[in-house]
């Protein structure tokens, strides 16, 4: 929809607009109560911001739409057809996938969540060499960068909700 169409938009349709971008509540709310935006830029730049830092709960939330990278997001929700797409493009090798598989293994024992990165627009490898050295991460370093991935994911979503 255009911009214009989306400032006018009822809240509880905003809200459903932007829900499969990012499941984060506080992070809806921030953007459907900040309407109207000027510009396309200004939203995106707004909803990079908004309700930051997650916070943990909120994190384990917006994760749990998210499938393994390197797997196929089951079902018809509109955020499995968004996930599909996104990987759609990863051109994964059988030696690739087994240490995709085995590297989302090792993650998700180490920080008891799934891996997650911003699939767009990156090749299969460059997302193994990120995984590996993801892993040798701490907590707290890892809650940033998830944060980030799930914005980066959020915002080029939204780029589809709301067209130039
Ligand atoms: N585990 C993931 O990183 N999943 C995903 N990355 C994306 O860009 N889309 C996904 O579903």
């Amino acid at each position: 929809m255009q911009l214009e169409q989306f400032n006018q938009l009822p809240d509880e349709e905003a809200l459903a607009a932007v829900r499969p971008c990012l499941d984060v509540e506080r992070w809806g709310d921030a953007i459907v109560t900040s309407r109207p935006f000027s510009s396309r830029q200004e939203l995106l730049a707004f909803a990079a911001e908004a309700a930051w830092p997650f916070t943990e709960s909120e994190l384990e939330r917006a994760l749990s739409h998210h499938p393994r990278i390197g797997e196929r997001a089951a079902g018809e929700a509109h955020e499995a057809s968004l996930s599909r797409s996104e990987q759609a493009a990863l051109d994964i090798s059988q030696t690739t996938a087994e240490s995709l598989a085995a590297g989302n293994r090792a993650y998700e024992e180490k920080f008891d969540r799934v891996f997650l990165i911003r699939a767009a627009g990156r090749s299969s490898e460059e997302i193994l060499a990120a995984l590996n050295a993801r892993l040798g991460h701490t907590a707290e370093e890892e809650q940033a960068i998830v944060d980030h991935q799930l914005r980066e994911i959020a915002a080029l979503r939204l780029e589809g909700v709301v067209s130039a």
